[in-house]
């Protein structure tokens, strides 16, 4: 099979800075040892996160110069409504700043006090804001979703008979929508099936309970598709993303992922009442309904950016430099999540560092340590992450005690992939030499932010 390259060449780059050890171990200790809180400047490879981080191409960044900036009817806007209805397939469209602007506007205009919302795995800011309108999120993925080493095509997928058992537990009437994770963050960038979005579609029907996507990573949920589920090998990106979002009543969306913008989201549906109360909503957290939060120029290059990302080389190479990384940690027996996701590598850190209790912060730990070696950031997913439980107080014990290595769009080459793995496999050949790290500081909530620690 002849090797194949990105589907774009370099027009701009942009230097990376290269520290010694030393400086690094002082910019690590600056940061409390919490990769969080390290300066963009101190980092090699930046694979803290694929959320804002892509790069632009010369039609976005072009886009920019024809930006209306209109305070209402802005050309960009329309722009912006017809890329969404073009590639989603929703009538109504509402622009906000980014991804958590969409679910404000949605927690707040569909739950009410007492409800439930089941969604396959949680996600923090989608969780707090259903939890903000008094919404109790419930967690309806399969069980296999909750183990790293499950080795499932669509492990992201809802479980039809935990759904119908909510839905019998509290009445129909308590469910206001299923939040479905287009992939699943959580658990590794993982996909749902159509044959499951499907089936979670007729079932909410049949009981009057909407169905909002988070549509971040769907264009990855798409490929996932094509590549593995019967009878759409030969289906383009775009179809498989429209038949995906017909089995949906809305979604919100990040921009800053499969939109390939810096900044930028929306919230989508297809009911025109909600839409109505929608607009007046998106006046007091966003803006106006033709600009939510973002510049016209923003919204031309989102509008770019959501055809671009629709293109299957695109996606194809994406996917791709994922698997390019993950297998080399799997090939020299690096403990990763299974199947490797859609945009990152998630390490195992509780079988990476055995000898660690889950209190001595065994992800955070590895991502230091990995900073450390060798300049390359990723993101705690693990016990501090996942907080304190707020009746008892303690920790929350998560399953998955996880550190991320999140591929950003179209910016780094497979060299620089080789250098991450590189150094992930020598940190792995001297895990007994990692040590824990005990939290010094710890700020009252979403404490990964801004926790400080210090080695064990
Ligand atoms: C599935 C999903 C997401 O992954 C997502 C953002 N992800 C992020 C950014 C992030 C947010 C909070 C803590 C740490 C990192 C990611 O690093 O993974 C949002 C919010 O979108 P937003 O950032 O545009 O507000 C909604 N759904």
């Amino acid at each position: 099979k002849r090797r194949t390259a990105e589907p774009y060449k370099i027009k701009a780059v942009e230097p990376l800075n290269m520290l010694s050890r030393e400086e690094r171990e002082e910019a690590l200790k600056r940061a409390g040892y919490n990769t969080f809180l390290l300066d963009s400047k101190d980092v090699y490879i930046d694979l803290l996160t694929d959320s804002g981080t892509s790069a632009m191409s010369d039609q976005q960044w072009g886009a920019l110069m024809v930006g209306d900036e209109a305070y209402a009817g802005s050309k960009s806007w329309y722009r912006l409504r017809d890329a969404v209805q073009e590639i989603y397939g929703y009538k109504y469209v509402l622009p906000t700043h980014q991804g958590r602007g969409a679910e404000n506007l949605l927690s707040q205009l569909m739950i009410k006090e007492g409800d439930y919302v089941p969604g396959n795995m949680y996600f923090t800011t989608t969780r707090t804001h259903q939890e903000l309108n008094g919404g109790t999120f419930v967690d309806v993925i399969i069980d296999e979703a909750h183990d790293p080493f499950a080795e499932l095509d669509f492990k992201g997928n809802i479980d039809i008979t935990k759904l119908q058992k909510l839905i019998d537990d509290v009445g129909a009437d308590r469910l206001p929508y299923v939040c479905l994770a287009v992939t699943v963050n959580m658990a590794g960038g993982q996909p749902v099936s159509m044959a499951n979005m499907r089936e979670v579609y007729e079932l909410c029907q049949h009981y009057g309970i909407s169905v909002m996507y988070d549509a971040t990573r769907c264009v990855e949920n798409a490929y996932f598709i094509k590549e593995r589920e019967d009878g759409y090998q030969d289906k383009t990106i775009k179809e498989i993303l429209k038949e995906m979002f017909s089995y949906s009543d809305g979604c919100t969306m990040s921009g800053k992922k499969d939109a390939l913008v810096n900044i930028g989201g929306f919230l989508a549906m297809n009911d025109e009442e909600l839409y109505i109360r929608s607009r007046e909503l998106v006046v007091v957290y966003e803006g106006m309904p033709t600009y939510g939060g973002m510049a016209g120029r923003d919204m031309e290059a989102m509008a770019q950016g959501i055809y671009e990302a629709a293109d299957d080389h695109f996606i194809e190479h994406r996917i791709q430099q994922v698997r390019y990384l993950g297998e080399q940690l799997i090939n020299a027996g690096v403990p990763v999540v299974r199947p490797i996701g859609g945009h990152a590598i998630y390490l195992d850190a509780r079988q990476f560092l055995p000898h660690l209790e889950q209190e001595q912060f065994p992800a955070q730990s590895l991502a230091a340590a990995l900073y450390l070696d060798s300049g390359v950031r990723g993101m705690e997913r693990g016990i501090v992450s996942a907080g304190r439980n707020k009746e008892t107080g303690k920790h929350n014990k998560p399953k998955l005690e996880l550190v991320r290595l999140t591929i950003p769009r179209r910016v780094y080459t497979n060299n620089h992939m080789d250098v991450v793995a590189d150094s992930v496999i020598e940190l792995y050949q001297k895990r007994d030499q990692i040590t824990g790290l005990q939290m010094d500081y710890e700020p009252p909530t979403l404490r990964f932010f801004n926790a400080r620690f210090s080695p064990l």
